[in-house]
Formats: C-alpha cells, structure tokens, sequence
C-alpha cells in the first residue's frame, strides 16, 4: 500500500472510476479539491465514470448535482445504485411492478424503464401514525407486485415496512437491495445507511436480498454493458474499503482508497482489505 503522486496516475490510468460520497462530497459540501482533481484529469483527456451506491437521486438529478459545484459530467458517465438496481429490475428480473422503499430517485429511474411502483414517494405510504389499520395492510396487497425494491428512504417508517413485509411473505416476490452499506457520509458526519434501514425487514421476512450496489457484480455489470474497461489502465477510487475498494478488487481494478469518507486507516487491517494506494483525500493530487 502506497501513496500515488498526480504525474504518477495519469501516466497509468486512462480511465478513472469515482465512488461519490466522501470522496467528491458529503452531502451537499463538496470536499476540497476533488473539483480541481476532476478538471486536472478532464485536461488529460481522461475517461472517468461516477459510480455511487446512493440510491437518494436518479442519474439525472445527480448531472444537476455536479452542475451545481461547476462540473460538466454526463448521465452516462453517472452509476448510481438506483440505475443499477433499475436495470437488474428490468433486464434480469423482468420485473413489472414493484414496492418501493425509496425516494423520487429511485422512482424516476423505474419510471425510465417503466417499471410500475407504489409505496416510495406516495402520501398514503408517507403518514407518520401511530394508528396502524393492520387488516388494511393485508386487504391491500396488489398481486401485480413482483418485486419488493430498497433503498435509501428518509421517510421510512413503520406501516412502509410493514406492506413490504406483508409482500415478502409471498417467496415469489423478489427481494432487492439498491445498497446495503450500513451508513454514509454527511458534512455533519456519519449517518444510518441503505443497510441499516432494510435490516429490520430482512430479520423479519427471514429473506436475504440481492443487493445490487458496490462492491457486488451487477453495478459492475451495469457499468461494463455500456463501457469496454481496461482492466490494467482503470483506477477506483473510494472511501469505504467494504464497498468501493472491495468492488475495485474483485473488478481486477487498482484501487485509492482516500481517508475523507467513512473507513479510516485503522481499519484497513480489522477488515483485512488492502487497497493499492492510500491519500488523505483527492487534495493530495492536486
Ligand atoms: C451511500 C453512499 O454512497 P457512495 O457514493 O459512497 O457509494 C455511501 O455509502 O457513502
Ligand atoms: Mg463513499
């Protein structure tokens, strides 16, 4: 494990892969230096794909996102677990419908590949109360649901999981993660993750979702049906060892894990995950 100089990588690297949160930004702050890494690699012709496991914001609102810190980044240069997981739906599932614990993100991209879906966003799944219509739960099941999808949901609460719950209870239903990372990062610090908000419904369901996003094999899959990588010439850069470092490696990938995230450097060790290179931040590039 070493640090990497900027002449260093852009002599090896053609291509870059960017995890998002704590490595571009935390929340809505971005972290320094990563725009100026960003335009240096731009100057060099680099190609260079953004791949995140938040599943909050389509890959159209997250163009207006980098738009809004001066950064000029496509749709299809964007990979969030939301597309990803839309596009497992759709291609590998051939889903439908699905039940959706989520937010406008993750609808807007079903709604790209038409895929139907309740719950998420809609009023009646979003009231806070305590006076649960439990009967209501199980008289409303709409046989049409394929699907019980989750992801990053600000608006959980417990009549959400208990339709999902109720859908589960039927094994033909599929079960999907967009993510399972059990917190990330926020410029006041680090919060409950996509994984710590269906973990209440995989203990009571029994089930065990597929999960889609980093460091699993269908975000990679999604990336590579649009995008030939060269293995030996492509970098991933993230800041959670047991997502984006570990889908780096088992990608074939050379890996930076930066310190400006959630994983720390003592915890490279307690997870037995060594990354090529390590930098405080994309700063030390610049
Ligand atoms: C959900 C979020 O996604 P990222 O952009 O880091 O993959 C994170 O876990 O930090
Ligand atoms: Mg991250």
């Amino acid at each position: 494990m070493s640090t990497i100089g900027f002449e260093e990588l852009i002599n090896k690297y053609t291509t870059v892969l960017f995890d998002c949160d704590g490595v571009l930004w935390r929340g809505n702050e971005l972290i320094p230096g990563s725009k100026e890494f960003i335009d240096h690699l731009r100057k060099h012709n680099k190609r260079l794909i953004f791949v995140t496991n938040n599943a909050s914001q389509s890959r159209e609102q997250y163009r207006t996102k980098f738009q809004k810190f001066g950064l000029d980044v496509s749709t299809d240069e964007i990979y969030g677990s939301a597309y990803a997981a839309t596009v497992y739906l759709k291609y590998k599932l051939k889903s439908k419908k699905a039940f959706v614990i989520g937010m406008s993100g993750l609808e807007h991209e079903l709604d790209t590949e038409g895929i139907e879906h309740i719950g998420g966003t809609s009023e009646e799944y979003n009231k806070l109360t305590t006076d649960i219509d439990f009967k209501g739960i199980k008289d409303s099941i709409d046989p049409s649901v394929d699907t019980v999808l989750c992801g990053m949901d600000l608006m959980l609460n417990y009549s959400k999981l208990s339709h999902a719950f109720s859908y589960l209870e039927n094994k033909n239903v599929n079960f999907v993660l967009t993510n399972d990372d059990s917190t990330f990062p926020q410029s006041a610090g680090i919060f409950p993750g996509s994984g710590s908000l269906s973990a209440p419904l995989i203990l009571a369901s029994g089930r065990t979702p597929t999960v889609v996003g980093k460091p699993n094999k269908e975000m990679l899959d999604c990336i590579l049906d649009k995008n030939h990588l060269n293995n030996e010439e492509t970098l991933m850069i993230g800041d959670r060892l047991n997502t984006d470092i570990k889908f780096g490696q088992e990608g074939g990938l050379d890996t930076l894990l930066v310190l400006s995230g959630v994983s720390k450097r003592e915890d490279i060790e307690k997870e037995n995950i060594y990354p090529k290179y390590i930098l405080n931040s994309l700063d030390d590039l610049n």
